[in-house]
């Protein structure tokens, strides 16, 4: 499969200057990974128009479940297409806690993204709590269960495997800790979807930078990363891409 290299530029701005997302284009003629960058909703059609003819594509945010309607400050995942991304990222972690998104709420956004035809990366993840409590599998799998939508392929779904006490901390589990994580999503997918789930990118995401993005790569089941800081600088975020290419 060909791995993934995510940037999530969260709500900042002109954080990789559009320059630099058409160098880290040119940086990559082909890229031996799929990169993605999703910006704010405000800057995708910039940042389309700014990378195109290179590798780099690009992805969104969040998208509403309808397709058009009385919704208020929302976007749907068909307005994400026609802006020409490829790609939303669903049920981050940051968006189940600060707008009370529940599984069944991924999931219909998720079926919402496939049918305007993106991929959707849906993201689970325990909180520090939960793995205290030694509950991390049992969560996972919940959300999985949950928040998977209908339809889902090796094309069009990717998981994000966030733990919510790795994000923006600089801390990340140990490689054996991810290794059990990922391989029991691959085994939990495979409950869902059969051998399909062999070809659906497992990302890992959670203080991913250049300095453990190698030793992250060599994980089993860990088929790319879903990146948030280290996506705001180009530098950093072509020394992962590179790590990510070297590992596939
Ligand atoms: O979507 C990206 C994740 O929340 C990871 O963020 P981070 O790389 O800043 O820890």
């Amino acid at each position: 499969m060909r791995k993934l290299a995510a940037g999530n530029w969260k709500m900042n701005g002109l954080a990789l200057s559009l320059p630099e997302a058409r160098d880290l284009g040119r940086m990559f003629p082909s890229p031996a990974c799929d990169i993605l960058i999703c910006p704010p909703a405000t800057l995708i059609a910039q940042m389309v128009w700014t990378v195109q003819g290179s590798p780099v594509k690009v992805g969104g945010q969040d998208c509403h479940t309808k397709v058009s309607g009385a919704h208020t400050g929302d976007i749907s995942a068909a307005m994400l297409k026609d802006a020409g991304a490829s790609a939303v990222i669903l049920g981050h972690s940051e968006r189940r806690t600060d707008h009370g998104e529940t599984d069944a709420l991924v999931k219909a956004k998720a079926e919402a993204a496939l049918a305007a035809g993106l991929i959707a990366i849906v993201c689970v993840g325990e909180t520090e709590a939960q793995r205290d409590a030694g509950t991390t599998l049992d969560v996972v799998g919940a959300q999985i269960d949950g928040s998977l939508p209908e339809g889902a392929t090796a094309a069009n779904l990717v998981i994000a495997y966030e733990p919510v006490w790795a994000i923006g901390t600089g801390r990340t589990p140990t490689i054996a800790e991810i290794a059990k994580v990922h391989a029991f999503i691959r085994d939990r997918l495979t409950r869902h979807m059969g051998a399909d789930a062999a070809g659906v990118r497992l990302l890992y995401g959670g203080s991913v930078k250049p300095s453990n993005a190698t030793e992250i790569f060599a994980v089993p089941n860990v088929d790319g990363a879903l990146v948030g800081g280290a996506s705001l600088k180009a530098e950093d975020f072509g020394k992962i891409v590179a790590a990510l290419s070297a590992a596939a």
